[in-house]
């Protein structure tokens, strides 16, 4: 029987949905098998979009369902999957409920169609809304405390696209030539949904894309004049290069050899140069000690919810305090690798305090506050001198994502 067009993305977005919402798999993870049998590239996007949609409104998709159900579906149940992504399409993409309604019922063949067709109808009738800003996870909510409701503001939208230039001095330069924004020297910001390898300056390497706030930790080591910093935890790369461009000798170590492929591969379309290594850090031994360690540890990336909404719903104490344990075993190490006079600069990008200030509060090395003459204009070190952001700063210009950022010297 002839398949309705479109019908390809919307299995995979089903499946896309029950590996993170099932087995606790990553939107990234699982996009890969979710549409292995999807030949065009937008039909892959338009999955990704379905899914993305239904993790970050959730929480406001089930209200919305619930309020025309006599009886409550189960939370598991494939017909509420099935509906978060037909009310998604219709409220988030914008696609006609006639077309929702021809690429969704079929996903429930042999199965509740006229159920999903008369809550559909319904919701559309009643000409249902969803709020200004997603309704967050209660739990996630009082993990966040009084931030929460600016955060979820700025998680209504998935983010701009944010690059890093090479080189700084050329910001007036690229901001022209791509008709961009910046929001500091050696930033630029376009709207989301551009191709990024179409764009001038993509194939010499000219910028990598990073979020700005992923930008800040390489900034806060300086010029690196020739010195030697160890990116500890560092693919993709773009710290390292970041690192490079800035005059670092960089060894750039990771346990990912996936990872180090496509740090690699960054190296190779930027023309930079950098060791790398391929090393469990809790294990490795350096020869040397470094003038300086970048530590973007691993952690539970809560803090980049706006493109990744599926943290909302993967992460909860028991992770936390897993990539919390990781963390304290990585910065023990790496602060015996200094050389005297070295710095080192931890990162996350997480909006978790136990991946971040809990972390920075038990480091026996001197303080290096960071200033605010360092960062984006209307961002703030904190009092102890960290950089904290969350993805409500900034709203009016698009937003960051969240990172917890602090910098010490070796005596
Ligand atoms: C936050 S990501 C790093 C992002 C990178 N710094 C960048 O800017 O592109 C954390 C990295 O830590 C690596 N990692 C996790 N556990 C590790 C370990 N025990 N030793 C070395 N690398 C590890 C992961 O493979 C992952 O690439």
């Amino acid at each position: 029987m002839a398949q309705p067009q479109g019908i390809h993305a919307r299995k995979a977005a089903l499946r896309l949905l029950d590996a993170v919402l099932r087995r606790g798999e990553t939107l990234d993870v699982a996009f890969g098998a979710a549409t292995s049998d999807v030949r065009k590239f937008e039909d892959k996007a338009l999955a990704r979009a379905i899914a993305g949609e239904v993790l970050r409104w959730l929480v406001d998709l089930d209200a919305a369902i619930d309020s025309a159900t006599k009886q409550k579906l189960p939370d598991d149940a494939k017909v509420r999957t099935v509906l978060r992504m037909m009310l998604a399409q219709w409220l988030r993409l914008d696609t006609p409920p006639h077309a929702v309604i021809a690429t969704g019922l079929p996903l429930l063949a042999g199965g509740p169609r006229r159920l999903a067709h008369g809550v559909f109808s319904t919701l559309t009738k009643r000409e249902v809304a969803l709020p200004d800003a997603p309704t967050l996870p209660a739990e996630v909510a009082a993990r966040w405390g009084e931030p929460a409701s600016a955060i979820a503001a700025g998680l209504a939208e998935p983010p701009p696209l944010d690059l890093t230039l090479r080189d700084p001095a050329k910001t007036e330069v690229w901001k022209a030539k791509l008709a961009a924004d910046s929001l500091m020297p050696g930033h630029l910001r376009l709207p989301r949904g551009e191709s990024v390898e179409k764009l001038a300056g993509f194939a010499d390497g000219a910028w990598w894309v990073q979020d700005l706030a992923a930008s800040i930790p390489a900034r806060l080591l300086g010029a690196g004049e020739g010195r030697h910093a160890l990116d500890l935890c560092a693919a993709p790369g773009g710290k390292t290069l970041q690192l490079a461009a800035q005059g670092w000798k960089v060894t750039a170590l990771d346990i990912s050899k996936r990872r180090l492929d496509l740090l690699k591969a960054n190296l190779k379309r930027t023309g930079f140069a950098a060791g790398t290594v391929r090393a469990d850090a809790l294990t490795w031994e350096p020869k040397h000690q470094f003038d300086a360690i970048l530590l973007d540890a691993p952690c539970t990336a809560t803090g980049t919810a706006r493109r990744h909404p599926d943290v909302l719903h993967r992460i909860g104490p028991r992770q936390i305090e897993e990539m919390a344990e990781l963390q304290a075993a990585l910065l023990e190490r790496a602060q015996g690798w200094l050389k005297p006079g070295g710095t080192l600069v931890y990162a996350t990008c997480s909006l978790e305090q136990e991946e971040g200030e809990a972390q920075a509060e038990r480091v026996t090395l001197t303080p290096k506050p960071v200033l605010a003459d360092e960062l984006p204009a209307g961002i703030s070190p904190t009092e102890a001198g960290w950089l904290r952001t969350d993805p409500g700063m900034l709203a009016e210009a698009g937003g960051l994502d969240g990172f917890f950022v602090a910098r010490w010297t070796a005596d």
